[in-house]
């Protein structure tokens, strides 16, 4: 993770920043929603980080996270070398949930065994009637949280007391007010643990003093003034629209900082949907208002993946496929400018961040080594082009809010994600047999039309067809058929880490395969699927 790029992110550092040290819990990215919902400022990095780049971001919070480790096995993650005195010095206050409270007890001379019993799901615990860590309406009462912990606290450090426990009588929380030193044995940022937030709320606002200042009317100032001082007054700026919501969110704001030296360009990949290039245009033209040039590369990215069946194969050569269109571009707007472009504008998210950086041993993997996504790490290594990412620090909720700002119309902000390799991960093997593509378009425009129609396209995260490459025996019109097999796959999702199948009624089912079965020649079977991710992923390849 990069702390130092970071720390320029707008309302980074300072008294209001809490900075995340992640050990590798499934809930991370969670705590830094959280508090972002309550207005402050959140960032994660790695809990491996070293301590000069925890301290160049000068928080005024640092939460540890939890973690699938023990803190009694060897090669344990944990902060570096002098954070506990780093943190007194500079009057930090310091929170450890689960692993990280264990952490804070094991550093600062108290034990921690393995406990007789794990303690996993939702439990009761008691609050202490006099505790800090705790509002007033909390103390002495009962509440439900979510616990997920092998490993106990059975002696506290000098100095600490308990401010909650469980009803089995095991420590759940603690605190040492004098140190500034905190923490939860449950994890108060799920929805599971119904007053985890406003335990949050009281940890930051009552206790640690920050203030609640983080509004996306700043980050959009703050990025527009840091676009400005990146690019000098005569440079130019290329960005790829793909006329989904992070390219037009993110070419909106670079277009108000340094107006028309940004040149979009949308490419036809041969992969896109259902009139998709000609629906796109329209609305950059009529709601947006930016120059943009639309590029028809299909027959280059069709004839390079003839034949090629292995999925990341694919998705290499879509990604070098793109690159190699803006190079070109670029080269043909210096020609035309006198001067080459040498900055591209992306809409890389902070889940692109966040998944991209795994803690040392966590477990978690790279996301692309589970697929290379074309935009994130699949860049070329001499790429001379420099990147302007506005939207590095943000979740994809926050980028729609920060559209609306913008006026960027609700047609692009409630719009689908659509991936950049386009229809080539959804039609499984080879994109150029038969007529796959087609087949699939008019698929996916039936399957899209009649969510709409349905008033379900706001409800659902995502929603798509994808073309099986196998064929089923069928009887139409009293005709034997051998035909394809299409699935449809429709999700719910915060921010499409994890995903959940979204449960059509029967009618709407009855409904849609109907009129997929009737208007599409060449398909005689419909599924539906119904894996979450994980196991599975959003996309089939
Ligand atoms: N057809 C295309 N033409 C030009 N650039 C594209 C195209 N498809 C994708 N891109 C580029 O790849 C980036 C990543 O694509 P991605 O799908 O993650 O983002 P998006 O399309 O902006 O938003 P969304 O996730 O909502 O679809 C885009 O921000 C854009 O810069
Ligand atoms: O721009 C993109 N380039 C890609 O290569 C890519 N692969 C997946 N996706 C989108 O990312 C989200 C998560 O998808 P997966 O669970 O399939 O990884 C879903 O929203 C996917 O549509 C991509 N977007
Ligand atoms: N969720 C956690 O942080 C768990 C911490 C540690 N692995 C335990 O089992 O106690
Ligand atoms: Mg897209």
């Amino acid at each position: 993770m990069e702390p130092i790029a970071l720390a320029k992110a707008p309302g980074g550092g300072g008294r209001n920043l809490v900075l995340i040290l992640d050990y590798g819990s499934q809930y991370t990215h969670l705590i830094t929603r959280r508090i972002r919902q309550l207005s402050v400022f959140s960032l994660c990095i790695s809990g491996t980080s070293s301590l000069s780049s925890i301290a160049e971001l000068k928080p005024r919070v640092v939460i540890l996270s939890g973690s699938p480790h023990s803190v009694h096995a060897d090669g344990a993650p944990s902060f570096p070398d002098g954070f506990v005195r780093y943190a007194e010095d500079n009057s930090v206050y310091v929170l450890g949930i689960c692993y990280g409270m264990q952490l804070i007890v094991q550093n600062l001379g108290g034990v921690v065994t393995v406990g007789e019993k794990q303690e996993y799901g939702k439990m009761e615990i008691s609050v202490e009637e006099e505790c800090g860590l705790y509002g007033p309406e909390a103390l002495g009462g009962t509440q439900t949280v979510w616990m997920s912990h092998g490993d106990e606290v059975v002696k506290l450090p000098e100095g600490f007391t308990v401010a909650a426990r469980s009803l089995q009588g095991s420590v759940a929380a603690i605190e040492n007010h004098a140190r500034r030193f905190y923490g939860l044995q449950y994890h108060p940022e799920v929805t599971h643990s119904p007053q985890g937030v406003e335990t949050l709320r009281h940890f930051l606002f009552d206790v640690c003093g920050v203030t609640a200042d983080w509004e996306m009317q700043d980050v959009l100032e703050e990025e527009i003034k840091v676009t400005k001082r990146m690019v000098g007054p005569d440079e130019h700026v290329i960005c790829a629209l793909s006329g989904g919501v992070d390219s037009t969110v993110a070419a909106t704001l670079v277009h108000k900082a340094i107006g028309d030296r940004l040149h979009c360009i949308f490419v036809d990949t041969g992969l896109l949907r259902y009139k998709e290039r000609e629906r796109v245009m329209s609305t950059f033209q009529s709601d947006l208002h930016l120059p943009v040039i639309c590029i028809d590369a299909s027959d280059q990215f069709l004839s390079k993946l003839k034949g090629v069946k292995d999925p990341e194969c694919k998705r290499k050569i879509i990604g070098r496929e793109f690159i190699s269109i803006f190079d070109d571009f670029a080269q043909e707007l210096e020609k035309k400018l006198g001067k080459k472009p040498t900055f591209l504008v992306q809409g890389t998210l902070y889940p692109d961040v966040i998944e991209s950086c795994p803690p040392p041993g966590s477990g978690k993997t790279h996301s692309h080594t589970i697929k290379s996504h074309h935009n994130v790490g699949g860049l070329p290594e001499d790429m001379k082009l420099k990147l302007i990412e506005p939207l590095k620090c943000l979740f994809k909720d926050e980028v729609r809010k920060l559209g609306g700002i913008l006026n960027v119309p609700e047609s692009f902000l409630k719009r689908h994600p659509f991936p950049g390799p386009g229809l080539a991960v959804r039609v499984l093997g080879d994109v150029t047999e038969g007529n796959a593509l087609e087949i699939l378009r008019q698929v996916d425009e039936i399957f899209i039309q009649s969510i709409k129609e349905a008033g379900l396209y706001d409800s659902i995260w995502q929603a798509f067809a994808v073309f099986l490459p196998v064929q089923s025996v069928g009887v139409q019109g009293d005709h034997r058929t051998h035909s394809h097999v299409v699935v449809l796959r429709a999700i719910t999702s915060e921010d499409g880490m994890t995903a959940d199948w979204y449960y059509f009624d029967h009618k709407f089912l009855v409904d849609v395969v109907r009129k997929i079965c009737n208007n599409v020649r060449g398909v005689n079977r419909v599924c539906q699927d119904i894996t979450s991710k994980p196991p599975a992923t959003v996309e089939w390849e």
